[in-house]
């Protein structure tokens, strides 16, 4: 329960920004394009895997009946009538009582129908001394045991890791259809910033939101960009996100949500009347926008304080990025940790610290704050590994007791 009935609650706004949202068509892509992404289309296979029955093993192929009697004190010699080479072009064949020299990969003769590893063999040239019976089947890898032709090889929906890229490949596939990449497209708003590189005047301030939400919403999985900033000017701003709308599956814009006179963002989107701004039983992050523009592309208005936009980019814009990659699981992981500090957090607010996640030698966590609980702390932000939630019903957190822990892990894409 929120303390103050005005506020709504993170797990309410997420409902709302989840069905808020639409689907982006899927798209063609190239296999390493599409690596990370959700297939969009089942896709079955025209040819078998392997393609052909081939040899497991550098050695010789024989008829297995051949080598029946072979045993180490008297091994069976047969002649050696051709070798064949991984890449061989066509079948070669081979009679009774003879035998091939045959590399790994390379396709079994007509007429074999075993392979005998070298180090079973004196590996010889013209004729070789075999020193065990071989099986028939040993050492053949046959056509279409790993797949079968017309056999389904992918569902919509499988995650395209290294390994789904591979069988793609493999059975020659070489673009697929894929649930794309939201376009995030980025504004920083605010009089006050200047872009990094450029000295800052007294009162100027180096807009880092829009490369902490960039990032992060690329590390969400989002095809993101910045737009860069934009001054507190009611026209100006509603100019910068409409030349942007056709470009965007999502905008997201930062500052300019609380009561400030110059908090433009707030009055200019209040009055399209699509864009909803609230206040959430959350700390930091509690002044929240969201809506669409354009009546389609959905806008996150985040707080201009820094950490207030991470925790809000967390809570809010990376769920919506993952639904829209139709990714199941919206949320990150947590872990519990052992509290090493004692943390008070108001009643009726979900609190989101920053941490440092520890892993103890006994295999658990635990995890200690870094910096306080101002929403300004850029250094101290940089410095944690993960957020520590302080759910709404928890008002202390005791050291040594077990607290929630979102560990901010990259994404490796
Ligand atoms: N009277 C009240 N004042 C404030 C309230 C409130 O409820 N009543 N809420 C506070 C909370 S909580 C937050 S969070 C902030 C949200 O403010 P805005 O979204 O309007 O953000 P700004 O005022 O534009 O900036 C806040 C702060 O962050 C710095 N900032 C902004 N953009 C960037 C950027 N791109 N890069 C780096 N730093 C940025 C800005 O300079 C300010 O210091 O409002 C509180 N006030
Ligand atoms: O919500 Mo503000 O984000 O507390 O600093």
């Amino acid at each position: 329960m929120a303390a103050d009935a005005r506020l709504r609650t993170v797990d309410e706004q997420l409902e709302i920004v989840l069905a808020g949202l639409g689907s982006i068509d899927p798209i063609e892509l190239t296999l390493l394009d599409a690596q990370g992404l959700l297939l969009a289309e089942n896709v079955s296979t025209e040819v078998p895997l392997p393609g052909f029955d081939n040899s497991a093993m550098d050695g010789y192929a024989v008829r297995a009946v051949d080598t029946r009697d072979a045993t180490p004190e008297h091994p069976v010699v047969l002649p050696v009538v051709g070798d064949v080479a991984a890449g061989a072009t066509s079948r070669s064949g081979m009679g009774p009582g003879l035998t091939m020299r045959i590399m790994t990969g390379a396709p079994i003769p007509a007429g074999a129908d075993g392979v005998i590893p070298l180090e079973d063999t004196d590996r010889g040239v013209a004729k070789v001394a075999i020193r065990r019976p071989v099986q028939s089947g040993e050492c053949v890898r046959r056509a279409g045991e790993d797949l079968p032709a017309g056999a389904p090889a992918l569902g919509a929906g499988a995650a395209l890791g290294p390994q789904q890229l591979a069988l793609l490949a493999a059975i020659g596939r070489d673009r697929v259809i894929v649930r794309p990449r939201p376009r995030v497209l980025v504004i920083s708003t605010g009089s006050e910033l200047i872009d990094v590189g450029h000295k800052p005047s007294f009162g100027e301030v180096t807009d880092s939101n829009s490369y902490l939400v960039t990032a992060a919403a690329r590390d969400a999985g989002a095809d993101a960009r910045r737009i860069g900033i934009v001054p507190d000017d009611h026209s100006k701003l509603l100019d910068a996100l409409e030349s942007q709308l056709l470009r965007a599956d999502v905008l997201v814009t930062t500052g300019g949500v609380s009561m400030g006179a110059f908090d433009i963002v707030k009055q200019a989107l209040s009055e399209l009347g699509t864009v909803e701004f609230t206040r959430i039983a959350m700390q930091p992050g509690k002044p929240q926008g969201f809506g669409h523009l354009g009546d389609r592309v959905p806008i996150f208005c985040l707080p201009g304080n820094p950490v207030s936009a991470l925790v809000s980019f967390e809570a809010f814009v990376r769920p919506a990025i993952r639904k829209l990659l139709g990714k199941r699981n919206l949320q990150r992981a947590t872990v519990q940790a052992v509290a090493l500090e004692r943390v008070d957090s108001p009643a009726g607010i979900r609190q989101y610290r920053r941490g440092v996640l520890h892993r103890e030698a006994t295999g658990g966590y635990s995890v200690s704050l870094v910096g306080g609980a101002g929403s300004h702390l850029i250094a101290s932000m940089a410095s944690s590994n993960c957020l520590v939630v302080i759910d709404e019903e928890v008002t202390e957190v005791v050291a040594g007791s077990r607290v929630t822990v979102i560990p901010l892990l990259l994404a490796n894409r």
